[in-house]
Formats: C-alpha cells, structure tokens, sequence
C-alpha cells in the first residue's frame, strides 16, 4: 500500500525490483576415523533435476575441505522441489564396487532435510560399518552475489601464467620482441620523472638526527603546549610539554583522535577500548594481586602501554618477558657509550625506529638537546674537559634530567628509553645505574669506531648540522674546536666492562667487524641485538614499487591473483627502463617479488638482476573478502566494513590478516633490507609497502593503513650515513 501511495505522489512509474534471491546449499560429510574410510571417496548420487543420476557410476564428487570433511555445494530455487539422494562411497580404483549409504533416501526442502542430520552409515565387504556425519547449511543469496562471486572465482582459479618460475631466478639476456629494451631507451631522463615527495616524508634536506630526539619536559618550564611525541600504535603521548627551541621535523603539530579513543585521565595518554580481533589486543594485564592474566579493557596506569600494539609474536614474548621478569625489567634503557662523533645518535636513531615500528613504546632522549636548552648552544671545547668541575657539573645535571624524564615516561607506560649521551666514564655510567636502580633495567650500547675516514666524515657532518655549531661560521673554526672537545673525551674515556652490555666495534664501515655481548638475555635484548648485527651505514638506495595496474584493480577487486591490466602492461616495461638506467652501474642489485603473479610479471622484462620471490611480500590475506569490492563487503558484510573503518590497523579479515599481522610477517625483510649492501627493487603490493614505508620513514603506526601509495609510481629511499632521504618517480598517470 504504502508503495503504490509513493508510486502516484511522486508520479513516476516505479516498477519494483524483484531480487528472486537463490539458495545456497553445502551439504557436507565428516569422517574423524580415516584410517577407516582409506581410499574411498565420498559422492553423492540423485534423481533430481540436472543433478546427479542415481547411477552411482554419474555421482557427482565432494570436495575434500579438510582432512576430514567432503563438501558439495550447488544453487537451488527458494521454493525448490524437494530434492532426494544418497551419499556414495567410490573406491580409487574404477573396479571395485561402490557402497550405498543405509537406509532410506535422503531429502531435501528448503536447504534442510526432512529427517533430520542423521549419520550416513555404509556397511562394507567385510560387514565392517562406517559412520559418517552429515550436515546441511543453506544461505540466501542474490543473483548479483552469485554472479559476483562467480566472477571472481573465474578470475581467482584461472591459471596463473607465471607458475614454474623458480623463487629465484636471473634472466640475464635481454628480451626480444614487444619487451626489448634498446639502449636508445636508456636514454630515458630520470629526472623528467621526479614527482614532490609527500610532506610527512624525509626530505632530500638531511635532518640531524638528535634534532629529532624528545623534547625535555623538565626543562619545558611547564608549558600548556604539548608535542606531538608517538607512544606505541602511533597513538601519541600528550604529556610532554614542547620546546621552543628544538622542534623535530617529523613533529606534527597535531594530536591524532581517533573516533573510539579515549584519554586516560591519570597519565594523558590516548588508548583503545574498542575490541579488537586482531593479536596483541585486547591487552593482558596481569593482576597485582595473583598470578593470573586478565583481559583489561580499563587500563591501569601503571601498566598501559607497557605492552606494545605489535602483533604474535612481539607481543606475546613482550608479555612473557614482562611476566617472568622482575618489576624493573619491565622497562628499557639503552644506555649510549661512545666517544663524540661515532656514530651514536645515529644508532641510536634507528634502533629506536625499528623498536617503533615492532610496535614497542620507544623515545630517544638526547642529552645535548637538555644541554643546550640549559647552558645555550654555544659551549666549546673547555665545557667539555674533565678537569673543568663547572663543565662536569653542568653535564652530570643535565643527565640526571634526561634520565629523570626517561624514568617518569617509563612509569607512565614508556617501554623502551634510548639513552643518547657519550656515558663515557665509569663515574658517569655508576650514577645512572643508580638512578635506575629497581625503576629500569640498563644495557649499555657501546659503539666504538677506529676507521679514521668515518670518524672524519661524522665530524663534518656535525660541524654542518649541530645546532652547537649553527653560529659559528668559519667551518674550519668549528672543526678544530670539535676535534679539541673529541680529544677531551679521549683522556677520560673508559670502555664498559660492567653490568650488561652490547659493544659494536667498527661495525659502522660495513667491512669486518664485532659485536659484544656481554649478560643479555631476553626477547627485546634478543632482538635488539639481533638488529644491531645486521644493520650497517653503508649508503644505498631502496626502491619501492607497486606492482602495474592489475585486472582485479581496475575492477576495484581487493587481494586476488590477477594479472595485469593494459595499463599494467605498459608500467612493466616502463619500470623495467627505469631499473637498467637508474641501477645501471649497480650490478649486485637485487629484484624482490612477492609470489603473485602481478608483481612477478612486472618484474617480468627487468634483466640483468636476480629475482627472487618473497612470500613475506604477498599482499595482505583479505580472507574471506578476497575477491569483492569494497562496496560489495559494505552491502554483504556491514559488520566487517564498519569494524574495518573503526580500526584498520588492527582489523583482521576473518581468515585473513591485520595491518598488524602484515608488519610481524614484514620483520625478516626489514632485517634483510638493513643487511643488504647494494640497491633492492622491491615489487610488491599497496598494504605491504606501506608498512616497509613506514618504517624507513618513522611514521606512527597507527597511520601506516592510510598511507598513500600509488600505483605506477617509485619511491626510492636512500639510506646514507646521516639518515634517510626519499626521491618520487611516476612514470605513468
Ligand atoms: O588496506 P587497504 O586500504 O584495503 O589496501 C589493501 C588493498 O590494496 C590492494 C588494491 O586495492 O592491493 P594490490 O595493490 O595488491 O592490488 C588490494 O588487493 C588490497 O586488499
């Protein structure tokens, strides 16, 4: 009624859509005992239209779902007829004979069986009886869905045409035909390519990495102002008042408020209450009072953020370190030994992005930075000798502020504190193990460097970049007081041979070698030092790709293996000019691929280079989502869309993966970029390279899902000396 009332007001002819809607059926049978079932395989024979023939010799055959469980699945009429048939158990091997299933015919109405689930039993040659389970589920589906997901299985089941290609491969020869590339190609001008990089990323202007260290809260002077500092997920601590002397260039001036997150009254750090699917939330807390673990979704103070956001097993060995060890243990300090010009805050600079990036709460706190905000930038070499009791006063003051502020940090949830001083002296490291004492456990990071050539080019770079050096305007003025205040350092200093400690000797060059370890244990030490052995400074580029435009793209079809579209194509062969020319005198340089085929053959007309295909580099599992749309998921599957958008960080498909789970499998190829000395193509998908993006660039995680990555377009990451710098190339629109 209320229908054909709108029909006439608004006077236009409305013919109602009918959706007839379709059944469908998956019938199945389970067999727990398949030593008993052996070699007989389940069918299932029938009268019924178009289906299976009651000639056992015509059963259609069921699916194997698991090892246990056959499946057969088919598309009825809501109002079908009812449908009758009998399971059947074939041998392998055509000559035996079948066996029909006991008792009566089966049928079926509605999607449901008018007997009820009864057990199929087959009575064998021997009189030996097997007992099957057998269910029936029915779904309403429309016959958009139906046709969608037909599609999609076409597309998804068509063989791939890049199988067979081993997981590592060279195809040193050039090509011939459409994908020959002539050396008039390499003629191609690179820099007629370059696209502006976004403003969140490094810029090609090197940014001096203590610049970029905490921002001293005590020597803020209460400010009301807040810097925008990250806490684990990205979510970002608000307690610290900023500076206005040193503001980093990845300080964003604003706070990230998610809808759902709440701030904690007590300690003004922002949290999730939302129930997440994905691991390493909701968090466990262990209770005060037993030795049990609770699910909390009111975090206490005391222990909020203490476990990190990352996901399996990062979190879950947090947890257990957190558990077994004593109270202290629960937070970090790196401790930085070096003399000046070593190469420390460097180090310390990337450690603390790697532990971020895991997904551990980490700061970097610099002492020159209070230094400088205490006693101005412009002290000289005298501030720093051992024999000037002002100086070392001044210094020790500024050290026990900087710990200070580590410590209270870490009572509010801080993890990992990186402590970036030169701690050069015994004296010096006795007082900050006891100002540590039962509130953190120490691991001091000594760096020692003997090559003379890097030592020189550390100190340039900080005579160009230190504020300590921004007002004196004669280099060389600037270099031989440096190298006074290095000398300085050099009477007093006294290598660590207490408590626990990583020692890194000369590791800086990338030739050669050691690392010390002495009374480190642990999952976070373990890893720590597993990173520092792999990590090196020697400068190369990283070049990270998208794969061309795939056919499942251009239909707005999430995952899926498809090949490439016409535009794809087109990006193979341009990507391919680009790598010879840009890596042309780069003859170690390496293409990593995932295992699908659209970035396998986008590698496709690269030569000259190895090829090897990462699992790791698969795009993120959409699980049951693969293959749809995003509007379709919306229309199909509202609940998933919606928990998706709350929070896509850590929304898991359902039999697919996170954000987060993506970065716990991305680790070993982080731990492989770092290792590797020469340039790496990487070819890979939009959710990965996000995450590889995101590290290289220390951006929180809680914005890795939105970063934009586009299509048809290279960003190359240079990691040099001093830190990193990105380049954008867009061969196509
Ligand atoms: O996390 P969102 O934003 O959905 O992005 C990931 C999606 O990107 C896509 C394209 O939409 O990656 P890909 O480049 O590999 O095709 C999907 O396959 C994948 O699910």
């Amino acid at each position: 009624m209320a229908g054909e009332n709108e029909e006439e007001r608004d006077g236009l002819n409305h013919t109602p859509l009918r959706i007839p809607g379709l059944l469908y059926v998956s019938v199945k049978m389970e067999n727990p005992n398949l030593t008993l079932s052996g070699d007989l395989l389940p069918h299932v024979s029938g009268s019924f239209h178009l289906g299976p023939s009651w000639d056992p010799s015509k059963a259609l055959s069921m699916e194997r779902e698991s090892a246990t469980v056959w499946e057969l699945s088919f598309v009825v009429p809501p109002n079908h007829e009812a449908l009758e048939f009998k399971f059947v158990l074939k041998p392998k091997c055509i000559d035996n004979p079948c066996f029909v299933e006991e008792g009566s015919s089966r049928v079926l109405v509605g999607g449901a069986w008018q007997d009820g689930d009864r057990l199929a039993l087959f009575r064998l040659d021997n009189d030996q009886v097997l007992e099957y389970r057998v269910f029936v589920e029915a779904k309403r589906i429309s016959p958009f869905d139906l046709a969608a997901s037909w599609r999609a299985y076409q597309e998804n089941f068509r063989l791939s045409s890049v199988r067979g290609i081993p997981d590592v491969s060279i195809n040193s020869e050039h090509q011939t035909g459409s994908e020959n590339i002539s050396s008039a190609n390499l003629e191609l001008d690179l820099e007629h390519y370059i696209v502006p990089s976004p403003s969140t990323s490094p810029s090609s202007a090197l940014v001096y990495a203590a610049n970029i260290t905490e921002n001293p809260r005590s020597l803020g002077g209460g400010s009301a102002s807040f810097s925008s500092s990250m806490g684990d997920d990205g979510v970002p601590m608000i307690n610290q008042p900023e500076t206005v002397e040193e503001v980093h260039a990845s300080d964003q001036s604003k706070v990230y408020q998610s809808p759902g997150m709440v701030k904690s009254q007590s300690v003004g750090t922002i949290s999730h209450p939302q129930v997440d699917r994905g691991v390493g939330f909701p968090r466990l807390v262990k209770s005060s009072s037993s030795n049990s673990f609770t699910t909390n979704f009111n975090l206490d103070p005391g222990t909020e953020n203490s476990i990190p956001a990352a996901a399996g097993a990062v979190a879950a060995a947090a947890i257990a370190d957190q558990m077994l060890g004593p109270k202290e243990h629960r937070h970090l300090a790196i401790v930085m030994v070096s003399l000046p010009a070593r190469g420390k805050t460097y180090t310390a600079a990337k450690l603390t992005r790697y532990l971020r990036w895991l997904g551990h709460n980490t700061k970097h706190f610099n002492v020159g930075k209070y230094r400088r905000l205490k006693h101005g930038s412009s002290q000289f070499a005298d501030f720093f000798r051992a024999d000037n009791p002002e100086g070392v006063e001044a210094r020790n003051e500024v050290a026990k502020l900087a710990f200070e502020d580590m410590i209270s940090w870490m009572q509010e949830g801080g993890q990992v504190g990186i402590f970036d001083a030169t701690n050069s002296s015994k004296q010096r490291r006795n007082m900050l193990m006891r100002l540590a004492e039962g509130r953190c456990k120490i691991i001091f990071l000594e760096t020692i460097c003997n090559d003379v050539d890097v030592i020189e080019r550390n100190i340039r770079f900080k005579i160009q970049q230190s504020p300590d050096y921004a007002e004196v305007p004669d280099f060389e003025a600037g270099l031989r007081d440096f190298k006074e205040r290095v000398a300085n350092y050099e009477k007093v200093y006294e290598t660590v041979e207490e408590g626990s400690y990583i020692k890194m000797i000369d590791m800086a060059s990338g030739h050669g070698g050691q690392i010390q370890v002495n009374n480190i244990s642990g999952y976070l030490p373990g890893r720590i030092v597993f990173f520092l052995v792999n990590t090196h400074l020697t400068p190369r580029p990283i070049l990270l790709t998208r794969h061309g435009e795939s056919r499942f793209n251009v239909r707005g079809r999430i995952g899926g293996d498809s090949a490439l579209s016409e535009a794809g194509e087109l990006y193979k062969k341009k990507l391919a000019k680009f790598v010879e020319k840009r890596l042309k005198s780069e003859r170690a340089a390496c293409i990593w691929t995932s295992t699908l085929q659209r970035t396998i053959l986008t590698a496709g007309p690269i030569v000259g280079f190895p090829k090897i295909q990462w699992r790791a580099l698969d795009e993120i599992n959409a699980g049951v989502c693969d293959g749809m749309t995003y509007e379709e998921i919306k229309k199909n599957m509202p609940g998933e869309y919606e928990s998706r958008s709350k929070d896509k960080l850590r929304y898991r498909y359902p039999r697919g993966e996170s954000y987060l789970d993506v970065i716990q499998r991305l680790e070993p190829v982080i731990i492989e970029l770092e290792r590797q000395r020469a340039p790496v193509v990487v070819i890979s998908h939009q959710a990965v390279l996000r995450a590889l993006y995101a590290y290289f660039t220390d951006r929180p995680l809680k914005e890795i899902p939105e970063i934009v990555v586009p299509l048809h377009t290279i960003i190359e990451i240079h990691l040099g000396v001093t830190g990193v710098e990105e380049k954008r190339y867009k061969l196509m629109d």
